[in-house]
C-alpha cells in the first residue's frame, strides 16, 4: 500500500478496489510489471477522459502514483525548482546503480551541451557531417549492390547499429567513431543500461539496494570496457583542444563540446575520466532513442497495408528534393522532407517508449490543486505523471487512431507540388513540434533539447532507405506489449533488405 497519506482515501484508484486493504494493494502492485498498459489504459477511459485525476498502482515507487488529466499539462510550464522531473528521471535510469560517478549523474552539465550545440540554430551544421556517413553505415549493416535476394536481417539490432555507427560520428568525431570496437561496445553499453534499468525498476524497492548491484554488473562491466577505449580519446581530444594549430573549424563533436563545457565549470570537471563518463551518459540517448524513432519507422512504413502508397509518394518526395538541393546533406534539404517527417511523427504517436511520461515532484512553490479539496504539497512525497501513451491513441484526438496514417501530419498542407508546409495560413505540425496531444518529445520548458538532432537524424536515415533499399518485412514484429512502464522493442521483427541497382 503506499505510505499513508489522506489523498490516497479522496482520490479515485485503478487496478485495486476502493478501501483495499494491504494484500490487493501488494497484488495490484506486483501486477504492474506485467499489466501497466491496460490497467493506465482502463484509468483514462474511467477518469482521464472527464478530465480526473487517479491514483495508478506501480512497482516503480512501490506504492501509487497520481495519473494527471490532460488538462493539467500546464503544469510543465512552471518552473522545475517548484515543480521537478530529475528525481524521477534519475529514478527511471537507476544511475545510483548502473554509473559509479555519481557527480556525473546528480550534476548534468553535459545538458549543457545539448541545450547549446543540438539547438536548432546549430544542428544544420551537423547534417552535412552525418550525411557522410550513411552510406558505409547501411552498407556494412545491410549490405550493397550485387547480394541478389539481398540478406534477412533482425530489423531491430541492425536499425540501432546502422544508427549507432552514424550518431557516434558526432558523439567522439573521426578518428574515434571509426573503431569498431568503440561502436560495438557503445551499443553493448547502451544496450546493458536500459535493461538493466528496467529490470532494477520491477524490483520491489526495499530489495533493489541488495540485488540491483548485482544486476548492475554487466552494465558496469561495459562502461569499464568503454571507458578504456574513450578516456585515450578524451585526452588526445584534450591536447588538440589547447592547441589552437590543431583545431579544425568545423562544427565539433559531443567530446569537444563536453571539454569547453567542463572549462567553463571548475578544475575537477576537466580530467579525461569525468569527460568520458559523460559521453557515457548521453550514449544510450544517441544509440537507443534515436535508434527507437528510425526503427518504428521503418517498421510502420513497410508494414502497412498502404505500404505501396506510401514508399511511392516518400521516395518521390526524397528524389525531388535530393534533386532540388544537390543531396540530402543540408537542413534546408531536410527541412524540405514535409512528408517523411509527417511519417517519423505519426511513427512516434503510436510508439511511445514509456506508458506514462513527464513525471512530476513537487520541491517546493504552489501545490498541485487537484480539486474537491485534494492537494499535492512539497515534501509528499507523492509523484504525478501524465497518461501520454493513451492521449496518442484517444480516438477524440486522433481518427482511427490505431492506424498507421503516414500523412496524417502533412496531408491537409500539401500545396499542389507539394511544396511546402504552409497552405491556406497554416502550418504543419512538425516532428520536433510538441502540443498538449503530441508527447513523445515531452511538453514545456524542459522539452528535449536534443529532438532537432533527433528529427534530422531519423529523416536522414529513413530517405537514405527509400532510395537505396527495397525493403520486405519478412517476420512482423509482435504486439506491442510493456514491461512496468517501459516498452519492449521489437526484437524478433526481421526484414530483407536489398540494394536497389
Ligand atoms: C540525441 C538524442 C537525444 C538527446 C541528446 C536528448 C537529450 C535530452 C535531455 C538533455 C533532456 C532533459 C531536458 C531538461 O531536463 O531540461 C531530454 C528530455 C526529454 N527527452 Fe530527449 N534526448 C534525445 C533523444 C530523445 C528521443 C528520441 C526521445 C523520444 C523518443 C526523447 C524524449 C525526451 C522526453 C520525453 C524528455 C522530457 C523528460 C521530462 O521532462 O520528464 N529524447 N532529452
Amino acid at each position: 500500500k503506499p505510505p499513508h497519506h489522506e489523498l490516497w482515501d479522496k482520490i479515485d484508484t485503478v487496478g485495486v478496489r476502493p478501501g483495499g486493504g494491504v494484500i490487493p494493494w501488494a497484488l495490484a502492485i506486483a501486477r504492474s510489471v506485467t499489466s501497466m498498459q491496460e490497467t493506465m489504459r482502463e484509468g483514462y477511459d474511467r477518469f482521464s477522459r472527464q478530465g480526473r485525476p487517479f491514483a495508478l498502482p506501480t512497482m516503480w515507487t512501490g506504492g501509487a502514483l497520481v495519473v494527471l488529466p490532460p488538462a493539467m499539462l500546464h503544469l510543465l510550464g512552471r518552473p522545475r525548482d517548484e515543480l521537478s522531473s530529475f528525481a524521477a528521471l534519475l529514478d527511471n535510469a537507476q544511475f545510483r546503480y548502473l554509473m559509479t560517478d555519481r557527480d556525473v549523474w546528480a550534476n548534468t552539465i553535459h545538458f549543457d551541451v545539448v541545450r547549446r550545440d543540438l539547438a536548432p540554430r546549430n544542428v544544420g551544421a551537423l547534417a552535412g557531417v552525418v550525411a557522410g556517413e550513411w552510406d558505409a553505415a547501411f552498407r556494412s549493416c545491410w549490405g550493397g549492390e550485387g547480394e541478389g535476394e539481398g540478406e534477412v536481417v533482425n530489423a531491430w539490432d541492425s536499425m540501432v547499429r546502422v544508427i549507432a555507427r552514424a550518431a557516434l560520428r558526432i558523439m567522439v568525431g573521426l578518428p574515434g567513431c571509426r573503431d569498431e570496437n568503440y561502436l560495438e561496445q557503445s551499443r553493448l553499453y547502451a544496450n546493458a543500461v536500459l535493461v538493466d534499468a528496467c529490470f532494477i525498476n520491477c524490483l520491489p524497492p526495499a530489495i533493489r539496494p541488495v540485488v540491483g548491484p548485482l544486476i548492475a554488473f554487466r552494465a558496469r562491466y561495459h562502461q569499464r570496457q568503454l571507458m578504456k577505449i574513450l578516456v585515450p580519446m578524451v585526452e588526445e581530444k584534450m591536447r588538440q583542444y589547447e592547441d589552437k594549430e590543431a583545431q579544425d573549424d568545423g562544427p565539433g563533436d559531443v567530446i569537444q563540446w563536453l571539454i569547453r563545457v567542463a572549462k567553463s565549470h571548475s578544475p575537477e570537471q576537466m580530467t579525461a575520466n569525468k569527460i568520458a563518463m559523460r559521453v557515457l551518459a548521453l550514449t544510450s540517448m544517441f544509440v537507443f532513442a534515436i535508434g527507437w524513432v528510425f526503427a518504428h519507422a521503418v517498421l510502420d512504413i513497410y508494414c502497412s497495408p498502404s505500404r505501396d502508397e506510401f514508399v511511392s509518394t516518400l521516395e518521390a518526395e526524397c528524389r525531388r528534393v535530393s534533386v532540388e538541393h544537390q543531396g540530402l546533406s543540408t537542413k534546408e534539404a531536410i527541412d524540405a522532407l514535409y512528408n517523411v517527417d509527417s511519417a517519423v511523427r505519426e511513427s512516434m504517436r503510436l510508439n511511445d517508449v514509456m506508458v506514462h511520461l513527464l513525471p512530476l515532484d513537487v520541491v517546493s512553490g504552489d501545490a498541485i490543486d487537484l480539486g474537491e479539496g485534494r492537494r499535492i504539497t512539497a515534501g509528499s512525497g507523492i509523484r504525478t505523471v501524465f497518461p501520454a501513451q493513451m492521449i496518442h491513441m484517444d480516438p477524440a484526438i486522433y481518427r482511427n487512431p490505431e492506424q498507421f496514417d503516414a500523412f496524417r501530419f502533412s496531408r491537409e498542407f500539401d500545396g499542389p507540388r507539394q511544396t511546402g508546409p504552409r497552405q491556406a495560413g497554416k502550418r504543419q505540425q512538425l516532428m520536433t513540434t510538441v502540443s498538449t496531444s503530441f508527447l513523445p518529445f515531452g511538453y514545456g520548458r524542459h522539452a528535449c533539447p536534443g529532438r532537432w538532432f533527433v528529427a534530422q537524424m531519423v529523416k536522414q536515415a529513413l530517405a537514405h532507405v527509400l532510395l537505396n533499399y527495397d525493403v520486405e518485412v519478412t517476420k512482423r514484429p509482435g504486439k506491442r506489449t510493456s514491461m512496468l512502464n517501459f516498452m519492449l522493442p521489437p526484437q524478433s521483427a526481421e526484414m530483407r533488405v536489398r540494394r536497389k541497382a
